[in-house]
């Protein structure tokens, strides 16, 4: 449904977003995860046809952005990271000229604000001036006027940002209800927000896609940890042929360390046995052998590890990106 193509913008000579491709398909809930300044909005801005890209391309169900940016809007619901709301204009009011600029008129203009109202419980405030509205009630605001017209796809910037607790896990189950009918991307930099709410999660590293994983897969590991006295365990290990599934033995910071990846076909525990025996016969010592812990917030780590190493002297930075990259992949 959603398919962005090498989309990449510069701020001044500043690369804010840099060749981020990825397909989005229908009733997905994608989170866009990274740290501040990554670049989520804007590639957000991007998305919603608010700000060209300079170069590459956002498609919408085959329609490109570049080409009917007009068409493509009023079919999307968007809430930007600081909504512009008119804070002198009650809510009633605004989302009215909202649904007005999505073009909607008539029965299904008054349908379907009230719809909004309804799914974003502001029943109670629609007489209310924005100005006055507390941080979470505005937030509802921009929600309900990114409904309006029952968006095929749902494009939502920090959607619980400066929210208290309650007011966060209010905001997240309404997400949950309008995933039902929509695809949802949202922007955050709050590992429990994508953990909460995402099938899939892509994350943004000084503008370039790090990551793009479902959370399912992130969460089965295929790969060992091992620690040894046997510092030639990559030899010893590599003459057991591949029908014990190991695929490959990567040394690690420190001598005796490796991380083995196992094909995906693999029973983790055999694997492991056939590991620790081979090892011990060739005389070496275990001293740890175990699941990679695959989360969110390691994975994550990871990226930002490798973004502290490639920060240090000495290395080419180019050199050093690609490898971050890489291993976060
Ligand atoms: N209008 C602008 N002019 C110049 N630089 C900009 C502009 N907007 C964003 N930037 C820079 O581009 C980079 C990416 O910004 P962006 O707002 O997309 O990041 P973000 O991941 O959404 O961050 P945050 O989580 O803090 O909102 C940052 O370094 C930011 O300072």
């Amino acid at each position: 449904m959603l398919e962005v193509t090498h989309l990449s913008r510069y701020y001044d000579d500043f690369k804010a977003v840099d060749g981020v491709s990825f397909n989005i398909g229908k009733g997905e809930i994608v989170g866009l995860l990274g740290h501040n300044g990554a670049g989520k909005t804007t590639i957000m801005k991007m998305l919603s046809g608010y700000l060209e890209p300079d170069s590459g391309s956002v498609t919408i169900d085959g329609t490109s952005m570049a080409d009917k940016p007009k068409i493509l809007q009023r079919q999307l619901g968007y809430l930007p990271e600081n909504l512009p709301v008119y804070g002198e204009m009650t809510v009633a009011d605004y989302l009215d000229y909202a649904a007005s600029l999505k073009g909607l008129d008539g029965r299904d203009k008054v349908d379907e604000i009230r719809r909004a109202i309804k799914a974003t419980e502001l029943a109670d405030k629609l007489h209310a001036r924005i100005h006055t509205l507390s941080r979470g009630y505005k937030q509802r605001v921009g929600v309900a006027q990114a409904i309006l017209g029952r968006p095929r796809l749902l494009i939502l910037d920090e959607p619980t940002n400066g929210l208290d607790p309650t007011q966060t896990r209010q905001m997240r189950a309404l997400i949950k209800e309008i995933a039902r009918e929509a695809t949802v991307i949202l922007s955050t930099h709050i590992m429990q927000e994508v953990e909460a709410l995402c099938d899939r999660v892509l994350i943004i590293h000084r503008g370039q896609l790090a990551v793009d994983e479902k959370l399912d897969s992130l969460r089965q590991s295929n790969c060992i940890l091992l620690e040894t006295s046997a510092t030639d365990a990559r030899e010893v290990l590599g003459r057991l042929g591949t029908e014990e599934g190991i695929e490959t033995i990567e040394p690690q910071n420190k001598p005796g360390q490796f991380r083995i990846t196992l094909h995906k076909d693999t029973n983790i525990r055999s694997a492991s046995a056939v590991i620790a025996r081979t090892l011990i016969a060739a005389g070496g010592e275990l001293y740890r052998l175990q699941p990679e812990q695959r989360d969110l917030e390691s994975l994550f780590r990871q990226v930002n590890d490798n973004q502290h190493r490639s920060n240090q002297p000495n290395q080419p930075n180019n050199e050093k990106k690609s490898e971050a990259l890489e291993n976060a992949a």
